[in-house]
């Protein structure tokens, strides 16, 4: 077992209640309300900005070339083609941000303003580790994709050989940074990982005004 391993396993009732949710169900056959998803990305609208400062503060604090080009080049993508996304779906949606944050949102904007305002790269790879592998995992199935790009497109956009790439060289960075950090840096990291899947499963809860 590795660190992501171990802390993976460790919450595996919470992410698998994320990855089994309703949302995610609904999202892959298509039948997922226009006003749902609107709150979800209105949401996920804020949640972007800051997912994107917190991957300027890794490119900023790795302490490896490979990692830190790797890290620019996704935050090039989540600049360009998930915004795109967002552009476009929020249009079709008739929503117009900004909105005010839900819990489970302003949860993740002060857990990420944490991380980028630690200059710890690990703990900042360790939530964009927990972000991304979560995603993965519910966007990675045989199950034939939605006809609707609305639906569609937010699957892609977190699968296929590009992202599950991106999520290994995650695994590895903070595996490689957690054993060489002492334990209270390592329990930091186990703790932020924890926060951060309870706040994914909150997150989809709260797009059906659950939280
Ligand atoms: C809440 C949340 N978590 C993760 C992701 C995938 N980057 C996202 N878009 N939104």
């Amino acid at each position: 077992m590795s660190f992501s391993r171990d802390l993976r396993a460790a919450t595996s009732t919470t992410w698998d209640a994320a990855t089994g949710h309703r949302f995610v169900a609904e999202l892959w056959t298509g039948t997922v309300e226009d006003a749902v998803l609107a709150r979800y990305l209105a949401q996920d609208a804020l949640f972007l900005d800051r997912f994107v400062a917190l991957l300027g503060a890794a490119v900023a604090t790795a302490d490896d070339t490979q990692a830190r080009l790797a890290i620019a080049r996704q935050l090039g993508l989540v600049a360009s083609d998930e915004d795109d996304y967002f552009a476009r779906a929020l249009a079709r949606l008739g929503v117009t941000p900004p909105v005010e944050p839900l819990p489970p949102t302003q949860g993740f904007l002060d857990l990420m303003d944490d991380a980028r305002r630690s200059g710890a790269y690990g703990v900042a790879l360790t939530v964009l580790l927990v972000a991304e592998w979560l995603y993965l995992d519910w966007a990675t199935r045989p199950d034939t994709a939605p006809p609707d790009w609305l639906h569609r497109e937010w699957i892609d956009l977190h699968r296929g050989p590009g992202f599950t790439a991106w999520v290994d060289l995650l695994r590895a960075e903070t595996d490689r940074v957690a054993a060489g950090v002492d334990d209270l840096a390592r329990e930091r990291m186990g703790e932020v990982f924890r926060r951060a899947v309870d706040l994914e499963l909150a997150f989809f809860d709260a797009a059906y005004g659950d939280r």
